[in-house]
């Protein structure tokens, strides 16, 4: 297993583990300050060519800001209001022109409720906590709001039921950024195509991500399923979760600037005798990725629900297969 200390026994260990900060391992080549990340301001992303309602809920955290924001510059129409798991908060968020207010958990009915007889098209985008993921999409598909979950963690077995139960439009993905969607199509692709092909193998991981993080990340455990289609045996529990920010700056190499906000996955594949060894990396610093695969994700959503299309829950896979992410 991906340990902290013990390098694996014949290859030397992956390069999280033998370089310091930022030696020699092909270091993300994140944005620095010296040479700042495209904002979502600067990318000049062109607007949209549909215009809806979407209200971001989780604006009070980190996703639910750039996503709110890369709506606005996608000339979407921000609805005003998103939700909060305290109560009374009595906080507004501004993003761009607009003001949101805050609600706690005892009027999210009522409000998403009223919400929705004004903007009876308006798509919900979901950026909340993993304890939350249950409890809204059981809210959004008793109200009938067409959703897209960000949000990762919870019970995804339970999430797709009451999705299907209820008939409603959702998408659901515990990865939004363009490029990274694409590793897990063709992994999907792989696994299916050549079942078996890694038996035997031994899969080692490690993903690091800012230490508010609370879950384990939902996109390893998407990966690892293909890992484990493939023929690896695979327990869970041997992810190896990086959080404290030491260890990202000086064992990971995240760059300072994005240690609150990053996403380094690995992962390293020995064959039974030791003879042979595949790696795979993918790292994110930032979040504008996902913010503006969320926004073509609500995009896609919409037009899937004014078409009436029969399929009703989607996920990124599907977005990048029609040629709907940018
Ligand atoms: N699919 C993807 O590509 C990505 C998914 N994620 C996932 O998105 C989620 C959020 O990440 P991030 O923004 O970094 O986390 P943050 O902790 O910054 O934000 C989450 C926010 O959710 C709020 N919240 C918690 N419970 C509820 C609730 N019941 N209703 C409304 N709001 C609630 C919290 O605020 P409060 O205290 O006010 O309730 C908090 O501000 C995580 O699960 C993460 O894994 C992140 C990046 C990309
Ligand atoms: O919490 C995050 O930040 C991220 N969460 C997602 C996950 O759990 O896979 C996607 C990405 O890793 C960023």
């Amino acid at each position: 297993m991906l340990s902290l200390r013990a390098p694996p026994r014949t290859f030397s260990p992956p390069p999280w583990r033998r370089l310091g900060r930022h030696g020699g391992f092909a270091a993300p080549r994140c944005a620095s300050a010296a040479a700042p990340a495209a904002t979502l301001e600067t990318a000049a992303s062109p607007p949209a060519s549909v215009s809806f309602p979407i209200l971001v809920n989780g604006c009070t955290g980190k996703m639910g800001v750039s996503v709110a924001e890369a709506a606005t510059s996608r000339g979407l129409h921000l609805v005003p209001v998103s939700f909060s798991s305290r109560e009374n908060l009595g906080k507004t968020i501004q993003i761009g022109d607009t003001e949101i207010e805050i609600y706690g958990p005892s009027s999210r009915e009522d409000v998403l409720s009223s919400v929705i007889d004004e903007f009876p098209d308006v798509v919900v985008v979901d950026y909340t906590a993993p304890d939350s993921v249950n409890s809204n999409a059981e809210l959004y598909c008793e109200l009938g709001v067409p959703f897209v979950m960000g949000t990762t963690g919870g019970d995804q077995q339970l999430l797709y039921k009451s999705v299907q139960d209820s008939n409603n439009y959702a998408l659901i993905s515990p990865q939004m950024g363009k490029q990274v969607v694409a590793f897990l199509a063709a992994m999907e692709t792989i696994a299916v195509q050549f079942p078996g092909a890694f038996s035997g193998y031994r899969l080692e991981v490690l993903e690091s991500h800012q230490a508010g993080k609370l879950d384990t990340s939902g996109t390893a455990k998407a990966v690892i399923a293909c890992f484990e289609k493939l023929g690896v045996s695979w327990d869970m529990d041997r992810i190896v979760k990086v959080r404290d920010p030491e260890q990202q700056l000086y064992m990971v190499g995240v760059p300072e600037e994005h240690i609150e906000g990053h996403a380094f996955h690995l992962y390293h594949l020995t064959s039974p005798d030791d003879s042979v060894s595949f790696e795979f990396q993918h790292n994110v610093c930032g979040r504008s990725i996902y913010a503006e695969g969320s926004v073509d994700a609500a995009v896609f959503l919409h037009k899937k629900v004014q078409s009436m299309d029969p399929k009703r829950i989607y996920n990124m896979i599907d977005v990048l297969q029609e040629g709907a992410m940018r």
